[in-house]
């Protein structure tokens, strides 16, 4: 794919109506010496790496020491790079460029083909496990500047075939065929750190349902009009719920932050690497060993840029149960979030299921 490819928005009618703003013209050579420094603005990338085979996929003797590194991996970071993790680096290839074909329709056309059990939305990442957009309260109202497709991986075969939009078809076809390898990928990486957590094996099985785990496509619009006085956000600092969740970022677009020692560290688009994060499902399920990491995603102001995320979740009616929490489902925790951001605008999260309820000052600090 050209560089330029993705350099300003030639077709502004596929951004949904909030999203058009005065796009800046070509060939300014200031503006090009910005564009540069956008660029490098990864320079202090040092997101761990973990190599699927060697690290994850290894059922060696207790004391070899991979399982090791995985394990302060996930206490310290919550976030890996995954390398060596053997999906064709032709379907991750093929994967962006559909989404990216598809993104550029026209407004209209997406909403009118993305039917359910797909859904597209805009605005707000906050959504219910089947894809519904949630509305947010006051000022974090729309603060994400991002649309989106979300695809729930065990309704493919629902999907109703499109005669105008073959992209749509073979998208599909591309969506189940990676669904398979990151389902591989996240139940061994789970079955990695519950070991290493030491997890009663009949209970850690229930606490992840690979195939019922659902793909968000992303594209987040060029944004050119934003300050320190009017931020804006591809999406806004946050935990995932999920247990585990795997992004794919092909083009070399980065934005993806990381909260890490108080500090937000820009994560490097690497192609042919997955990022893992853990979610706050698995930080329930490790009792609070593990870390549900916070990152967010800066917007840019020459190129757009893809994303393919995959969550996953325990399976429905699990009950998760570690010491530090109430016993709760995950069917639980995600009205309670949905009621929270209603109500109050914003997630709070494990707190609400916390033994001694830290709600109060989580909602205290947050206002
Ligand atoms: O697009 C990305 O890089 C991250 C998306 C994300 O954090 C999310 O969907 O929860
Ligand atoms: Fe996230």
């Amino acid at each position: 794919m050209a560089e330029e490819d993705n350099i300003r928005v030639s077709n502004s009618s596929s951004y949904p109506p909030p999203f058009r703003q005065q796009q800046t013209e070509d060939g300014d050579s200031a503006e090009s010496e910005q564009l540069n420094s956008e660029v490098v603005d990864w320079e202090y990338n040092s997101v761990p790496v973990l190599d699927y085979d060697k690290d994850i996929n290894y059922y060696g003797t207790d004391d070899d020491d991979s399982g090791f590194v995985v394990d302060e991996i996930c206490r310290d970071w919550g976030l890996f790079r995954l390398v060596n993790h053997g999906v064709p680096p032709t379907l991750l290839s093929q994967l962006h460029d559909q989404a990216k074909q598809i993104f550029s329709l026209p407004f209209e056309t997406k909403q009118d083909i993305m039917t359910t059990p797909l859904s597209y939305f805009w605005g707000t990442p906050v959504l219910s496990p089947s894809g519904v957009a949630l509305s947010m309260k006051g000022s974090h109202q729309n603060s994400s500047w991002v649309e989106g497709i979300n695809i729930p991986l065990s309704q493919l075969s629902k999907i109703p075939p499109q005669d105008h939009h073959p992209t749509l078809n073979s998208f599909r076809v591309l969506i189940e065929e990676y669904g398979k390898h990151l389902g591989r990928l996240a139940r061994s990486i789970f079955e990695r750190m519950a070991k290493n957590l030491n997890l009663d094996k009949t209970e850690s099985e229930s606490d992840l349902s690979e195939l019922t785990g659902f793909i968000r496509a992303y594209r987040y619009p060029i944004c050119s009009e934003f300050s320190k006085e009017h931020p804006a956000w591809g999406m806004d600092s946050h935990t995932d719920s999920s247990v585990l969740s795997i992004l794919s970022c092909e083009d070399q677009v980065g934005g993806l932050q990381v909260l890490k020692n108080d500090n937000w560290l820009t994560v490097e688009p690497i192609s042919n690497t997955l990022i893992v994060n853990l979610g706050d499902m698995m930080q329930a399920i490790s009792n609070d060993e593990y870390k549900s990491v916070k990152h967010r995603v800066k917007v840019n102001r020459y190129k757009e840029r893809i994303s393919i995320c995959y969550f996953v979740f325990p399976k429905e009616g699990s009950v998760i149960r570690s010491i530090n929490y109430k016993p709760f489902t995950y069917t639980e925790f995600q009205k309670q979030v949905q009621q929270d951001v209603k109500a109050l605008g914003f997630k709070v999260g494990l707190d609400r299921f916390k033994h001694t309820t830290t709600a109060a000052a989580a909602i205290t600090e947050a206002c």
